[in-house]
């Protein structure tokens, strides 16, 4: 299995993940929205879950470029979990919190609906911010300012097939307070387009409690790579930064 194969000129990881993957979830998103609204009448916490992932789709389409320096792209080859992942976990499973909510109508107040779109906006935020740091860090080469001091960081040498290179860990800022602290906010993102199908038990969780088992794996699969890469230097950052999610807990 190829890293980046290509089929008559095209992306093969693009066109499922980016083109098939994601643009699938925002129809179904937008279908099982509808669908609730002619089934049940309308629904503002329905209108919240699907409201939170069209921005973050959005987001996500705003930054694709981002997206080609991400695990997913450098690491995982075309295959089962990448390419049939995109094909059909992402139309699936991603979209669940919505489908449930076409057969179960929200059972929460006005009032919860609008907390949880307001948490969500503040965790797609903190999510994009967080990513925009990095991106900005690097674009910058480290001479920028963030939370209004000069960015500190971990000189990182590292050798690619075209010989050594150098490279620079973020040490302050949001990638100061946890190594993957991205990965909390998404994870309170998605807990809030869940959160409309309160009342309901397990099932109306299900995508958090997916993303859960993932990002945490993900952050020893990127943890593994980095090592591997950057040797002391990558060992002095977690040092340095020495949670991975959430500050003096894990
Ligand atoms: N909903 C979902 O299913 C998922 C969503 N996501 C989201 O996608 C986005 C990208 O996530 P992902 O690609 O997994 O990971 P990150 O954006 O966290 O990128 C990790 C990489 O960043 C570099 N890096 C790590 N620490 C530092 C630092 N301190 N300073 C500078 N560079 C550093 C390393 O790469 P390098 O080799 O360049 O140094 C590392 O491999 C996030 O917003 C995440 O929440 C991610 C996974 C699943
Ligand atoms: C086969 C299954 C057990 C696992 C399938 C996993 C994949 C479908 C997902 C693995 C990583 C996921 C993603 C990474 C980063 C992303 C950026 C974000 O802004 C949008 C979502 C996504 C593209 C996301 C999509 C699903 C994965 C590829």
């Amino acid at each position: 299995m190829e890293l980046h194969p290509r089929m008559l000129g095209v992306d093969v990881k693009q066109l499922t993940n980016c083109r098939f993957g994601l643009l699938a979830w925002e129809l179904l998103v937008v279908a099982f929205f509808l669908a609730g609204w002619e089934r049940n009448g309308f629904s503002l916490a329905h209108l919240v879950c699907a409201t939170l992932q069209t921005i973050y789709l959005a987001k996500f389409y705003w930054w694709e470029t981002g997206y080609f320096n991400t695990l997913d792209i450098i690491l995982d080859r075309a295959g089962y979990y990448i390419c049939w992942g995109c094909l059909v976990f992402v139309p699936s499973l991603y979209t669940y919190a919505s489908f449930f909510l076409v057969a179960h109508p929200p059972l929460v107040s006005t009032t919860a609906a609008i907390f949880f779109f307001i948490l969500g906006l503040c965790a797609i935020i903190g999510n994009y911010r967080i990513d925009w740091e990095k991106e900005y860090f690097r674009a910058m080469d480290g001479k920028c300012d963030l939370w209004g001091r000069p960015a500190t960081y971990i000189e990182a040498e590292y050798t690619s097939a075209s010989g050594p290179k150098r490279s620079k860990l973020l040490t302050s800022g949001c990638w100061g307070v946890a190594r993957h602290l991205n990965y909390t906010f998404e994870l309170l993102l998605a807990l809030s387009w869940c959160l409309p199908g309160l009342g309901y038990g397990f099932w109306p969780f299900l995508y958090v409690i997916f993303l859960t088992v993932l990002l945490v794996h993900r952050v020893f699969r990127d943890e593994d790579k980095c090592r591997d890469k950057y040797g002391a230097s990558w060992d002095k950052y977690c040092r340095e930064v020495p949670y991975r999610m959430i500050p003096w807990v894990f």
